[in-house]
């Protein structure tokens, strides 16, 4: 790796101007604008062996495949808004393609179906593939709640509002695909404003978005390696300390001191926190002294980690069809085993004999809790129906990451519950005396997307460095609900629509 390896930090004694918590995409990104106003006295303290968090691959035999995110959501669209990942792909020659979302096979429990008609007519996040009434997008009509000051519900409702119910097994899966798969969590547990206009702000170049282009990256150096090869161009092995796990942070006014689990302390004038929504959630894995002030407190507990489970699953020989993707409508549970994907297939790595299903969720929460063997013997049998007559053998290799159990990150991204109060978010954000605060949940516009992580990180790293250049600090927007919504002043307000 170009990276330089950990640093030998300097303990009690000495004080930095800033600690950096966490080294995924918003941890470099804030170290980066901290670099470029000539700060140097930092240190990105990050728990894992190298940087990029969620930015995660794993080498299943000879293949690198992305546990973590995988898609560069959202491109660019003409000369409009570039999504700064895509820069930063373009920038580090990230290797990518992209998938064709018609080239899907639909299975129920008796193998082969077709209900291409139910995925057709499903009203989707954005209008599914072929359909014709605009007004399936569940997004307008967010839009037309909006503009009339009208609350938010959950995404459920909105499908209901539109006269969209389900009747059966293919309209569960349809929903699935085009839901759960993209926000981790059940249409009734997501808020019905903020999933849309964080489908726009991505994917919908008409309304300020970046693209509806995603690039699948097959880059067999990693997706984190765009991330790491930007990091070395101005990181310094005395800024990063990795393999250091934090376990209390002590902040105040006038400073910040921090506690290793090796019982190590370090001191700063200013901490940035970027560790996920879900671990801010877990008092018992880093505890805040003093307690936090009950606006940031209910802040940090009004939203939820969705969690995004992909199992990867290898066998000698491929034994399945040669589309790009399936959708399984299993008779008796919403969301098992749904979304397949060959790996095994021209466009990205033919010969691998690796296939991945991919759950979200509650099935996610829930699959965690079992054995590797217990989930190995769910998957077959559903592979059995997908595949009746084929004798299938057990696969040479399977894995999967338990991100809603795993410590460091408490879930996969971030999604808003219903309802969605922009003073929440707002208070997500704000500092509380010298601690910050900044990843892909406290994005307004790209909550859950690497893009949210980055701007944020770059925001956050901005005002401190203003604040340690005696620039000027930026006041803590933090408190009590207030009124105002820095992005759109005129566009929601959420004090009136409640009062
Ligand atoms: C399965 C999955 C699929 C995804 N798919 C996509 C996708 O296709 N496209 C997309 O745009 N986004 C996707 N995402 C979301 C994207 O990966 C995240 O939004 C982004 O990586 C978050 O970056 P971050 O810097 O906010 O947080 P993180 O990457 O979580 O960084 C925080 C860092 O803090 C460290 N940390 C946590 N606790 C401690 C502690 N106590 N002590 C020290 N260090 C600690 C963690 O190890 C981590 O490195 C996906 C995420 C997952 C999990």
């Amino acid at each position: 790796s170009p990276l330089p390896t950990s640093a030998s930090p300097r303990w009690t004694s000495d004080t930095y101007d800033v600690l950096i918590l966490g080294g995924g995409v918003a941890g470099v990104m804030a170290a980066q604008q901290l670099h470029e106003a000539g700060i140097e006295n930092y240190l990105i303290v990050e728990a894992r062996d190298e940087l990029g968090g969620r930015m995660h691959s794993y080498k299943l035999d000879n293949y690198t495949v992305e546990v973590g995110c995988n898609w560069v959501q959202g491109t660019q669209t003409g000369n409009g808004p570039i999504n700064p990942i895509y820069s930063l792909a373009l920038k580090h020659k990230l290797v990518t393609t992209t998938n064709n979302w018609e080239d899907l096979q639909f299975y129920d429990e008796k193998g082969h179906t077709d209900f291409k008609d139910a995925v057709r007519l499903s009203v989707g996040r954005s209008p599914a593939p072929g359909a014709d009434a605009a007004t399936d997008d569940l997004p307008l009509l967010s839009g037309e709640r909006i503009d009339n000051r009208k609350v938010d519900l959950n995404a459920r409702s909105g499908y209901s509002l539109m006269g969209h119910r389900i009747k059966d097994k293919y309209d569960w899966a349809s929903e699935y695909y085009h839901f759960d798969w993209e926000w981790a969590q059940a249409p009734e547990q997501s808020s019905w404003i903020a999933t849309s206009f964080n489908n726009n702000f991505t994917f919908d170049a008409s309304r300020g978005g970046f693209s509806d282009e995603n690039l699948l990256s097959v880059d067999q150096k990693g997706f984190k390696h765009i991330l790491q090869d930007e990091a070395a161009t101005f990181l310094k092995a005395s800024n990063v300390l990795l393999s250091s796990t934090v376990k209390d942070i002590n902040y105040s006014d006038s400073g910040v001191s921090v506690k290793l689990e090796s019982g190590d302390e370090l001191k700063a004038k200013y901490a940035l926190v970027t560790f996920s929504v879900g671990v801010l959630q877990h008092p018992e894995d880093v505890k805040f002294e003093p307690a936090f002030p009950d606006w940031k407190q209910e802040a940090i507990d009004a939203m939820k980690m969705g969690t995004y489970t992909k199992i990867f699953l290898q066998w000698e020989e491929k034994f399945w069809d040669d589309n790009e993707m399936g959708l399984y409508a299993d008779p008796y549970r919403r969301g098992y085993y749904p979304v397949w994907q060959s790996l095994d297939h021209e466009r990205f790595f033919p010969g691998s004999g690796i296939y991945f299903v991919t759950i979200t969720g509650d099935e996610s929460e829930r699959v965690e809790n079992l054995s590797d063997e217990q989930v190995l013997e769910e998957v077959m049998g559903v592979l059995k129906n997908m595949y009746p007559g084929k004798d299938i053998p057990r696969p040479k290799n399977m894995h999967f990451n338990r991100w809603y159990n795993d410590k460091l990150t408490r879930g996969a991204f971030s999604n808003w519950p219903a309802s969605f109060y922009v003073e929440h978010q707002d208070n997500l954000r704000a500092h509380v005396n010298n601690l910050y605060f900044a990843g892909e949940h406290t994005s307004f516009e790209f909550y859950g997307y690497l893009q949210g992580a980055y701007l944020e990180g770059q925001k956050a790293g901005k005002a401190i460095a203003s604040c340690v250049n005696g620039k000027g600090c930026v006041k803590s927007t933090g408190g009590d609900f207030h009124n105002k919504n820095e992005y759109f002043p005129q566009w929601y307000n959420v004090q009136e629509v409640h009062k």
